[in-house]
């Protein structure tokens, strides 16, 4: 595992053992059931816009990041995931992670409630706790990230989260973890992170890389790093047709007519 990366599952830790004393496992399924609230099919409503041919967005709401610092300083969820819906994306990814990521449960709740959107819980999961609580606050898929997890923890995490109703979205970045991912996970979402954790710099060669390896019933997701309708050009020249954006759009000061004009036919 990366130094950064280390460094915010421990900080995750942390912040975990914390939130668990407040809301233990019983009162979050609780919640979830007192809630009835149904998950939106993340995964499907990628397929229904890739299907037909057109670049299936997952268009991310992140104020800051450990690579970029404060990105966004007029941060609003609700009005970027308006924009966002306005625009044609497929999904929205929040992130939740409050210390290096500035992210907040409160903004996925908000910006959730405002648009129809499917939510990915964009967040570092290392423990089954977080999987209830990403139901709890209405996430309709997970992210794991495999250079953070051993093959048992993953398997476990996925199983809850499929329990619940829940996409898992798995990421890797190297060979090594597209190999545990497959055979370790059952999800037919493959992210590929062009961002190396250790250094930070992304490299959509990564993509090109790993795409070859994905079988067939797994789809890829390319992540990070995309900027330009040539970068979709290029993922999309080996099979990508999924995209997980967030600095660019949040860079942008009309959000709206920057997500369409990445992502028009
Ligand atoms: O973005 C970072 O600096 C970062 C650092 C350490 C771990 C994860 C990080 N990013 C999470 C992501 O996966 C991205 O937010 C996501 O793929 C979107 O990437 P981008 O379009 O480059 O903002």
């Amino acid at each position: 595992m990366s130094d950064v990366l280390r460094a915010i599952c421990n900080d995750t830790r942390d912040s975990v053992a914390r939130r668990r004393l407040a809301r233990p496992e019983s009162v979050l399924r609780q919640h979830i059931a007192d809630a009835n609230d149904q998950t939106r099919g993340f995964a499907q409503a990628l397929s229904a816009v890739a299907d037909r041919g057109h670049w299936a967005l997952i268009a991310e709401i992140k104020k800051a990041s450990p690579s970029a610092g404060l990105i966004r300083p007029d941060f609003d969820p609700v009005t970027l995931a308006q924009a966002y819906h306005r625009a044609g994306a497929a999904c929205l990814s929040i992130l939740t992670e409050e210390t290096r990521f500035l992210g907040a449960e409160e903004y996925l709740v908000a910006a959730r409630a405002a648009v129809p959107l499917p939510v990915l819980r964009k967040d570092f999961m290392i423990d089954p706790w977080q999987v209830l609580e990403a139901r709890a606050m209405g996430a309709d898929c997970i992210l794991l990230i495999l250079a953070a997890l051993d093959n048992a923890q993953a398997a476990e995490m996925e199983a809850l989260a499929h329990d619940l109703d829940m996409d898992v979205l798995a990421e890797v970045h190297d060979e090594g973890e597209m190999e545990r991912a497959l055979a370790c996970l059952t999800t037919p979402l493959i992210g590929v992170n062009n961002r190396n954790l250790k250094t930070l710099v992304t490299d959509l060669t990564t993509t090109e890389r790993l795409a070859r390896m994905l079988p067939e019933g797994r789809v890829l997701v390319a992540e990070s790093g995309l900027r330009t309708r040539d970068d979709l050009a290029r993922m999309g020249a080996v099979g990508a047709r999924r995209f997980l954006i967030g600095e660019h759009f949040m860079r942008q000061p009309d959000v709206e007519a920057a997500t369409r004009a990445l992502i028009a036919p």
